[in-house]
């Protein structure tokens, strides 16, 4: 677990004032992924349940492992806040506690309010009744009479604009429709806490932009939701914080670009060499016909001190550390850099012979520094490809994927690059 650093804490929202409408406390839920074996336990719990023998569920049974584990937060009212996390980490089962759908194994939620989940596709609907009906059933679940119903179906369907089809059975709906449909009856049983879990991904963009304006009227009215999405776009338009799950545990709170940052960059170095930041080459077997072979890349602070992660806009320099067999002349060096798990383009392609630096080179030991000063990448992981060429042409030596990551200190406006800024009034 990420330890809760300065930087955490000062990224935490600071509206400690409001009154909190939803606790999360220590909140653990173990599941089985043996059929069998989860039926027995179901049994088992059932029967020590009625004996009054239900034993603490802090204990894993063989086969058994913790969807959620000791996860505690708080939600504020009109606090939006974004839950992210890779695959199986636990948010939809988050939001089924919160829900009261399933019960933790330990801990408890508070709630002061009204919770309207709308969990998965088609938010609970019954796929064999029809629009109408299902919106019946799922506004009085969540504690409204029929003619608090009856007074806000227009406004529904409406919303939902799904016109004739509300008459149809829910299963002949595309899950788009279902997810409409399922949205708008969940904001008008007015709740004070809103549980959203990837409905959103499956509207179209105009339908999402109108959910996302609802969703902030909604907020000014002192509504509070928890959004799950895999899209960190909706998290920074939509969030004023977010919390990031892994495997089950809380790994931290805090701002939409502070926790986002975090999130992709453990979603990406997973996948990455443990060679991350600095890499040592063994030159044994290469040829050195070619003059010139790279030993290392890494990157040094201004002191000379090795820095395995560079953080945006501060300055450093990249090495290339290279050994040179016979003296070299018009020497340029090709960088391409892209981001690990974009679409390949490339963010970064710095030729130095462009800018007129071709060097000559002595034999020995060197390192070649280029001078970034500030770095203005913003947060990330990258893959960097290093070609040294002479005259233009011929290659003398390349490595084909550096990886590297870029840290931020600080939050930071979320756009392609960092743009060093300095703010001042001039009064005329
Ligand atoms: N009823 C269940 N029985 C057994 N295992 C379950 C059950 N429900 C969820 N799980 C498991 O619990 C873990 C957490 O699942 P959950 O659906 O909460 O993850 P998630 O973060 O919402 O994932 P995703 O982003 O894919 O929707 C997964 O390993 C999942 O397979």
């Amino acid at each position: 677990m990420m330890s809760i650093n300065e930087q955490e804490i000062s990224e935490k929202p600071q509206n400690n004032d409001s009154e909190v409408v939803l606790s999360v406390n220590g909140v653990s839920k173990r599941f089985c992924r043996d059929l069998k074996k989860s039926l027995f336990y179901g049994v088992q719990d059932i029967a020590s349940e009625v004996l009054g023998l239900r034993e603490k569920g802090d204990k894993l049974r063989p086969k058994e492992f913790w969807a959620l584990d000791n996860v505690s937060f708080q939600l504020r009212r009109g606090e939006a806040l974004g839950l992210v996390g890779k695959n199986g980490s636990g948010k939809s089962t988050l939001l089924r506690v919160i829900a009261g759908l399933i019960k933790p194994d330990t801990g408890f939620v508070e709630v002061n309010g009204r919770v309207a989940p709308l969990i998965a596709l088609g938010a609970g609907f019954n796929p064999i009744l029809t629009g109408r009906e299902n919106i019946y059933a799922n506004m009085s679940i969540l504690g409204l009479s029929k003619k608090e119903i009856d007074e806000r179906f227009d406004e529904v369907l409406e919303f939902a604009e799904i016109g004739d089809a509300i008459d149809s059975p829910v299963q002949s709906y595309s899950s788009g429709m279902a997810a409409r449909l399922g949205f708008a009856s969940a904001i008008h049983t007015e709740p004070d806490i809103l549980l959203i879990d990837e409905v959103l991904a499956v509207g179209d963009i105009r339908f999402r932009q109108k959910c996302h304006r609802r969703l902030a009227k909604l907020l000014n009215n002192g509504v509070s939701f928890i959004l799950v999405t895999h899209n960190s776009q909706e998290i920074f338009s939509s969030c004023k914080s977010a919390v990031y799950l892994s495997k089950g545990k809380f790994i931290a709170q805090g701002t939409p670009s502070y926790i986002i940052n975090q999130y992709e960059k453990d979603l990406f170095i997973d996948k990455t060499p443990e060679q991350f930041g600095t890499v040592f080459l063994s030159n044994e077997n290469k040829s050195k016909t070619h003059g010139l072979n790279i030993t290392h890349l890494l990157f040094r602070d201004k002191t000379g001190n090795i820095i395995k992660t560079p953080t945006t806009g501060e300055q450093i320099n990249f090495c290339i550390g290279c050994e040179v067999h016979e003296k070299l002349e018009k020497v340029n060096i090709y960088l391409l850099i892209s981001e690990q798990g974009g679409e390949g383009d490339i963010v970064l392609s710095i030729d130095s012979a462009i800018e007129g630096n071709i060097f000559s080179i002595n034999p020995g030991n060197h390192e070649i520094y280029l001078n970034m000063s500030p770095i203005c990448l913003k947060p990330g992981v990258y893959i960097m490809k290093v070609i040294i060429k002479k005259d233009l042409l011929s290659t003398l030596d390349y490595f084909e994927k550096f990886f590297f990551t870029v840290d931020s200190k600080k939050a930071m406006n979320r756009s392609l690059f960092y743009q060093p800024l300095n703010w001042n009034i001039v009064s005329k």
